[in-house]
């Protein structure tokens, strides 16, 4: 049935929502729309963004977006095939940081930033299990900018999820879902401004 392709549309106020071996939580205004612009203006010119590159059978690859890494632990963090050296905290990310934690019920001590600079910048599929996050890891996704679609997929069932990530909304993956779910941000030919996307880690 063509249906089984569409994704399922899951931009509903409920805050946990269960799915088939995982669960998230997702919060439109997590974020007021003050605090998103001002988030959105001074992370664009404080974070220290860097176009990173990797190389794939032999080839130099550039990310189709930009990167940066924060966080208090000292050892390097490997994804992707590049690996990242933190930057030290700044108060900015700190603050936004304090902010979730409650809501997240855990603590972190990383965060990895993106920047999509418009519709051509993406982010392919792949789960966030890298040894370091630990077995069941939590994942806090936080929006400014542009809305873009986020999309969650099943290894084995191949069921979809779309969600569409707003300013100021907070995503918190939790639960086995790395383990059965890949996502992406994929391009689109729409026209979108600038979009920057915080994923809060606690890597051991
Ligand atoms: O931009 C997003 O919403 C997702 C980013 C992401 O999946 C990652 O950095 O691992
Ligand atoms: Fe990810």
């Amino acid at each position: 049935m063509e249906q089984l392709d569409l994704f399922q549309e899951k931009n509903t106020t409920h805050e946990l929502i269960k799915i088939n071996n995982g669960e998230y939580l997702f919060i439109p205004n997590f974020f007021n729309k003050n605090e998103s612009d001002f988030y959105l203006k001074t992370l664009l010119e404080i974070i220290d963004w860097k176009q990173e590159e990797m190389n794939m059978y032999g080839k130099n690859i550039k990310f189709p977006r930009l990167t940066s890494w924060y966080g208090d632990n000292d050892k390097p963090y490997s994804f992707s095939g590049i690996t990242l050296n933190p930057n030290n905290w700044i108060k900015e990310l700190i603050d936004i940081k304090n902010k979730i934690e409650p809501k997240c019920n855990k603590e972190f001590n990383s965060v990895l930033l993106n920047l999509y600079r418009n519709g051509n910048d993406s982010i392919s599929w792949h789960t966030d299990a890298e040894k370091e996050l630990g077995k069941n890891p939590v994942i806090a996704s936080v929006n400014f900018g542009a809305t873009r679609k986020f999309q969650l997929r099943h290894k084995n069932t191949k069921e979809k999820i779309e969600i569409n990530l707003t300013h100021g909304s907070l995503l918190v993956m939790k639960g086995e879902l790395q383990h059965f779910w890949q996502h992406q941000v994929p391009k689109t030919k729409q026209k979108v401004g600038k979009r920057i996307n915080l994923t809060f880690r606690q890597i051991k």
